[in-house]
């Protein structure tokens, strides 16, 4: 079992205000009082007892840390510290303060291509990272992906919530139900054994269209559209995309993805021979 420190998170960090908050419990930004850097903090209650719904397994954030602190990379978020008490697990992790992907796109007059192709890139190196590792994200969604700050340029891009993160093991067959229905891969809602393959469903169209594919009118039908794999490219929104731009979107938005992230990475609109 992993250890944590027991130690009081208050005793190192000055907790502040609210950045966002879920099933799990809340993120705050957090201020190190040795260093006066600021930090995001993610309270995670614990269940105490195995029956309760309320709160996480303990297991379920050594998974978290665990995957965590095997991934570094600039474009995934950072694992400074793990603190514990009797009923919370406090993750230090690295604040991203330039906020959420899409706002920052819903912000631009027009989304140029090119800037698609960099923001593209940087998830891929991210995901190709993970995956390399035999870890898949699981909840690849536009809230969980931020940039570090508002004034680099290009923005530069951190995959976070590690949350519904899993390792594979050799031979390892594994299932889940968790997601979020408009950027749920279609294995999950049919119950299939999931791969990294996962994360490369719906990820090109998301980055060009801030939309999903599937998005119906509820999560019912949205779901439905998911395991029809049916999906269509809006005029409204792709008449200016080029075709290497839609090739790359309909080989990913598959069943059985054609291109894992490596692959991705090599493909013609994001490496122009
Ligand atoms: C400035 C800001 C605002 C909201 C934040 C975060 C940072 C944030 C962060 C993280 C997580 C898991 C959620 C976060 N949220 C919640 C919303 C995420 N889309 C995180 O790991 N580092 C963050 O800075």
């Amino acid at each position: 079992m992993a250890v944590f420190k027991p130690e009081n998170v208050e005793d190192f960090y000055e907790i502040g205000e609210v950045l966002g908050s879920g099933h799990f419990g809340q993120v705050r930004q957090v201020r190190e009082r040795t260093s006066g850097n600021f930090w995001a903090g993610k309270f995670l209650k614990i269940r105490k007892v195995a029956c309760s719904r309320l709160g996480l397994d303990r297991s379920s954030v050594e998974r978290e840390v665990e995957i965590l602190q095997a991934v570094q990379h600039p474009n995934i978020v950072a694992l400074k510290d793990v603190f514990e008490s009797r009923a919370e697990v406090v993750l230090i992790l690295e604040l991203v303060s330039g906020g959420e992907l899409f706002d920052f796109i819903a912000e631009k007059e027009t989304l140029l291509e090119t800037e698609a192709i960099e923001f593209m890139k940087q998830i891929l190196k991210g995901l190709k990272f993970i995956h390399c590792k035999n870890i898949a994200h699981f909840d690849l969604k536009p809230e969980n992906i931020m940039l570090s700050d508002k004034v680099s340029k290009p923005p530069n891009i951190k995959l976070i919530d590690f949350g519904l993160a899993h390792l594979f093991h050799p031979g390892e067959e594994y299932k889940s139900t968790s997601g979020t229905p408009q950027y749920i891969a279609p294995e999950v809602i049919n119950c299939q054994p999931l791969s990294t393959a996962a994360d490369m469903c719906v990820l090109s169209f998301l980055r060009l269209s801030g939309l999903s594919p599937f998005q119906g009118d509820n999560d019912e039908e949205t779901l439905g559209n998911v395991i029809a794999m049916k999906y269509e490219f809006n005029e409204h929104y792709f008449s200016l995309t080029s075709p290497m731009a839609k090739d790359f979107i309909q080989k990913l938005l598959m069943k059985n993805p054609e291109m894992t992230a490596e692959e991705c990475l090599l493909h013609p609109w994001i490496k122009p021979i």
